[in-house]
């Protein structure tokens, strides 16, 4: 169920990267090469690359080429909460489904359905909805009420009604935990990527409790936890160990 986030900071990686040509690239080369026996999903988080201009966009493409080329049977998801008009919409479909060839990319549902449609006619990816975010800003909007729903709710409910539904998975934080009983009501055979555990306290025995389906249906990531394990040269062995931890954490719940 381990899915590895590559949210790479220059700030954070070790220093001996830099001299080098591409230093994302090469730290998420090492950091794949040490961790892709323990997960089955990688996620890229697309600010951590545009923040670096050209040199970011060029290390996302070489990332992603490297892990479609050399680990097939890794899920790829654009962490890229895109969403727009539907022509704007159909264009980053075109970007990360096409040019990039992500498997996956997160959208942020608030325009709605024509918004959303565009990812969806590709019908061999998959688009992951912002269902109940992870951070302390989720209760801004996402628990207000419309009728006797919270607004998230009626995100889930909702979407579930469009075309290509079944396309569909959605995020759900590891930090609102308490609420997978009621996501689970409404999706109960829908993929749910969970983030937050690690760096963000979310409990993974409250997540695999109340979200583990009979096909588990869960991708649970950590980024931080598990690339800045260390920052010295021992770097992907350490990020390596801390992919075993948790994968072999979360194994104690799978029957
Ligand atoms: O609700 C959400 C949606 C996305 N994220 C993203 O997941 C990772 C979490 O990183 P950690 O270092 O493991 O905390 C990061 O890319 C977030 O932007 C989320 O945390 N919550």
């Amino acid at each position: 169920m381990l899915c590895i986030g590559l949210d790479v900071d220059l700030d954070k990686i070790p220093k001996h990267l830099l001299v080098l040509d591409d230093p994302i690239f090469e730290f998420n080369k090492a950091i794949i090469d040490a961790t892709q026996a323990y997960c089955i999903a990688y996620k890229p988080n697309i600010a951590f690359y545009e923040a670096y201009g050209v040199k970011g966009w060029k290390a996302l493409k070489r990332t992603i080429d490297y892990i479609n080329d050399e680990y097939p049977d890794q899920f790829t998801i654009a962490d890229a909460k895109r969403g727009d008009i539907g022509n704007t919409s159909a264009m980053y479909a075109k970007a990360f489904f096409e040019d990039l060839n992500f498997d996956s990319i997160t959208v942020a549902p608030y325009m709605g359905k024509d918004s959303v449609e565009p990812f969806l006619e590709f019908e061999d990816k998959h688009t992951i909805l912002l269902g109940l975010t992870s951070n302390s800003g989720a209760e801004d909007f996402q628990f207000l009420k419309s009728d006797s729903d919270f607004l998230f709710e009626k995100v889930l409910r909702t979407s579930q009604t469009w075309k290509n539904s079944r396309q569909l998975m959605y995020v759900v934080g590891a930090t609102k935990a308490d609420y997978l009983k009621t996501v689970r009501k409404l999706l109960p055979d829908s993929f749910l990527l969970i983030p937050g555990v690690g760096a963000q306290g979310g409990s993974l025995e409250e997540v695999c409790k109340f979200g583990l389906t009979g096909d588990y249906g869960l991708l649970i990531n950590s980024s931080r936890g598990i690339i800045y394990a260390s920052h010295q040269e021992d770097f992907a062995e350490k990020a390596g160990q801390k992919a075993l931890d948790l994968q072999s954490a979360m194994s104690k719940y799978i029957n």
